[in-house]
């Protein structure tokens, strides 16, 4: 199935933006593109999500959004505390799968890191990614810090039997300091998977014009590769 699973180091790391730049550079391609955010929280209910977010960057895909919860939390204490049912890993994989029969590439963006609950039975991103046997593709910020938590979400990733895709930098500094610079050669090092990209920091505020004729170069032609023709191979679900 052509679906790629987006979590990052946690939230707020560039997630959005990252998805929205995959997007963007798929439909440059000629490829028809889903964004389904697995679970929304933190944004009320007249206010455009993730999803719609995606789709006002990078134009025009389809959007899924199987539940929002209004508190900024993770979705299994929204949704309790909203006194609502949460959102299952098998039903965000059921839709990812739907959408994957009628489009070249689904994305699949997480709330905050791989780990974050959706349930309360323990159920996260990660058991969607693997009941969908996709890869798992890892925003992470810049800047000092990043090494550990990008090298935890990667080990948490190949622990489950995950394929990690690669890394992508949410949000790359116009004045990179040295641990940005440094971490271009050692994120590679540390997490052993590829780095595929930055998006240059501001990109969500750039114009949509812009944002889609500069998104193919803050994704390396590797990252590309994953949604050319017959190039987009996920594993075969267990
Ligand atoms: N490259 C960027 N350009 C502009 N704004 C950015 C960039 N990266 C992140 N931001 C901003 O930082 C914030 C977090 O980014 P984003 O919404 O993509 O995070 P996220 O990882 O998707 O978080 P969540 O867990 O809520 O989904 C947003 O307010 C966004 O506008
Ligand atoms: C509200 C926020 N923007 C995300 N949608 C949810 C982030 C949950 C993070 C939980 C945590 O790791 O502590
Ligand atoms: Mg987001």
């Amino acid at each position: 199935m052509p679906v790629m699973v987006i979590t990052g180091t946690g939230t707020e790391v560039g997630k959005t933006v990252v998805t929205a730049a995959v997007a963007a550079a798929a439909l440059a391609a000629g490829r028809s593109v889903a964004v389904l955010k697995a679970a929304q929280t933190g944004v009320r209910p007249d206010e455009p999500g993730d999803a719609e977010e995606v789709a006002r960057l990078a134009g025009a895909v389809t959007t899924a959004e199987p539940a929002r919860y209004p508190e900024p939390l993770a979705p299994a204490t929204a949704a309790r505390r909203a006194g609502r049912a949460p959102v299952r890993p098998h039903e965000v994989a059921e839709r990812a799968a739907e959408l994957a029969a009628g489009h070249d590439l689904v994305l699949v963006e997480g709330a905050g890191g791989l780990l974050v609950r959706f349930d309360a039975a323990g159920g996260t991103l990660a058991d969607a990614a693997a009941l969908l046997a996709a890869p798992v593709l890892v925003v992470a910020p810049a800047g000092l810090g990043t090494l550990n938590a990008t090298e935890l979400t990667v080990r948490e990733l190949r622990g489950r039997g995950l394929e990690a895709a690669g890394v992508v930098i949410g949000s790359w500094p116009g004045e990179p300091d040295l641990a940005a610079r440094c971490n271009l050669l050692d994120l590679p090092d540390v997490t052993g998977v590829p780095l595929l990209g930055a998006v240059p920091a501001g990109a969500g505020a750039l114009d949509p014009a812009t944002f889609r004729a500069s998104a193919r170069d803050w994704l390396a032609p590797r990252l590309e590769g994953r949604w050319d023709a017959g190039a987009f191979r996920t594993r075969e679900a267990p």
